[in-house]
């Protein structure tokens, strides 16, 4: 089946969200795994993808030179459409992404001028191109075989996806996939989780270090104020807004 075919055969299939809002995904969270992906697709159908950046993770610029990620993999979760794949790709490593949206999938590599190849092994439908591969499907149906060359992660904005009770079982299954050894650049943002309900989820240093501190050493390496760059969260009633950007080495 050609890559747009099953992009509308998937997207014919699913139950129809009646807005893509975040009561909708709290709702939809409740009620299982299959909702809750209803959600995503929904936001990228909608075209609801205000996570998405236009440049360069700047973080991502400064500190990856860092990681000694040599001639390994690099593993992107929850991948979305991000740029930050190209900019790794063009450091010279291949990339792994997983990502659940169809549309995501085929928009990174439209939108980047490569032409994919595409196979299906029933789980994942897979799409390669320039040392670029990305796995269309649910993150949480990975095994450590398709990890095995992975020495590096770049999670951005994964954990502040998904809400309390997932993140503990996201962090464990990437644990669990994962080979030891493994650098993990994560990006993550806090703010009062009051004022907001999420997504983005606000997610403090001290849940990350209560996330992973069993399995992982952890460096925070930066907390920076980033409210008056984020006008939208401002006009949201937000009174404070610190991303929060650690380095972990899985044990
Ligand atoms: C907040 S966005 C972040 C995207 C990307 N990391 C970025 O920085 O632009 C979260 C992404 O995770 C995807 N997603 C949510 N649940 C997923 C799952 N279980 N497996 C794979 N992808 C998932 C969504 O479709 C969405 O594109």
């Amino acid at each position: 089946m050609g890559f747009l075919k099953c992009v509308a055969t998937i997207h014919s299939q699913q139950i129809k969200l009646a807005a893509a809002k975040p009561e909708a995904f709290l709702l939809a969270t409740q009620r299982g795994k299959g909702m809750k992906q209803e959600f995503w697709l929904e936001r990228w159908e909608r075209k609801e993808i205000g996570f998405h950046q236009d440049e360069i993770n700047p973080y991502l610029r400064e500190h990856w030179p860092e990681f000694q990620a040599a001639g390994g993999e690099l593993f992107v979760p929850l991948c979305g459409k991000s740029l930050d794949m190209v900019w790794l790709r063009e450091q010279g490593h291949n990339v792994l992404g997983v990502e659940l949206s169809p549309l995501a999938v085929q928009e990174f590599f439209a939108e980047n001028g490569y032409t994919p190849q595409h196979t299906d092994d029933g789980r994942f439908k897979r799409c390669e191109a320039n040392g670029i591969r990305l796995l269309c499907g649910d993150f949480f149906d990975l095994t450590p075989a398709d990890m095995t060359q992975v020495t590096a992660v770049y999670d951005r904005a994964s954990l502040i996806a998904l809400p309390p009770e997932m993140r503990e079982r996201y962090a464990r299954h990437l644990v669990n996939i994962l080979p030891s050894g493994t650098q993990i650049l994560l990006v993550t943002v806090d703010y009062p989780q009051e004022e907001m309900s999420g997504p983005p989820f606000a997610v403090t240093v001290e849940e990350v270090e209560a996330l992973y501190r069993p399995y992982a050493e952890i460096k925070l390496l930066a907390r920076l104020d980033v409210l008056a760059q984020n006008p939208r969260f401002q006009t949201r009633g937000m009174s404070r807004l610190h991303e929060n950007i650690f380095v972990l080495k899985l044990l």
